[in-house]
């Protein structure tokens, strides 16, 4: 159920691609729906090239022969499509990283003209960090410090680690701390602090960036988008 929820708010959002676009490709179970459809509407002549969020979306983009490109060609994309952990309705507001492709994913959002972003109804909430954590990459060097300062903002740091146990890394070869904060006042705010922090290299708080929500759920999928 969940899963058809997700792949219809995908396959929404993956419409908005046309012919000539440069399309950033997010990362996740969500995202890979709409990579598959991005796939199917290439073999049938659409024209787009993908910049992909992560090492996973790129391999499945050239699977599915989605001509790819990079910031050296293009440093501006048109449109943005991804998943995210949570959205506040009312500003669009994001939590995003579960999958660990925050920083790829915030680079792409931030040179797209546009960031549509799809989930299940389920990823709703009323205020940011009621229920995920939200993600924070940070270097190794003074990993302890770092956490301290997180912890310092409120938050309960923790390593991620993967099911062996190991310490997970990013695409980018960091550690990542998920930080549990509760319901979040100001989210602006938050994200700002967060990145003046030494050692941190970026949050999972994806603010005032998303255009339009795409969101799948049993009445079918409908739309959010941003006001102004
Ligand atoms: O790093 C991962 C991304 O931010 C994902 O878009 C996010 O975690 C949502 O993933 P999913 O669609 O698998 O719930």
């Amino acid at each position: 159920m969940q899963e058809d929820w997700k792949r219809a708010a995908a396959e929404a959002a993956a419409a908005l691609a046309e012919d000539g676009m440069v399309v950033g490709l997010g990362t996740g179970s969500t995202a890979a729906w709409a990579i598959a459809a991005l796939g199917e509407r290439v073999r049938r002549g659409l024209r787009i090239l993908g910049i992909p969020t992560s090492e996973r979306s790129a391999a499945q983009a050239r699977t599915l022969g989605i001509p790819l490109t990079g910031f050296d060609r293009h440093a501006r994309l048109d449109l943005a499509i991804d998943g995210a952990d949570e959205v506040e309705p009312g500003t669009l507001d994001l939590v995003k990283g579960l999958g660990g492709a925050l920083l790829r994913e915030k680079i792409v959002a931030a040179a797209s003209a546009r960031l549509v972003i799809a989930v299940d109804e389920g990823k709703l909430v009323a205020r940011l960090g009621s229920r995920a954590p939200v993600p924070v990459e940070v270097v190794d060097f003074g990993r302890e410090a770092t956490a301290a300062h997180l912890a310092a903002l409120g938050a309960e740091p923790a390593l991620r680690r993967g099911e062996d146990g190991v310490a997970f890394r990013s695409d980018g070869g960091n550690p990542i701390l998920d930080c549990r904060f509760g319901p979040i006042g100001d989210a602006g705010a938050l994200e700002t602090a967060l990145n003046r922090i030494p050692g941190v290299i970026e949050n999972g708080l994806f603010v005032g960036r998303a255009a339009a929500v795409a969101v799948g759920g049993a009445g079918g999928v409908r739309w959010l988008r941003r006001q102004g």
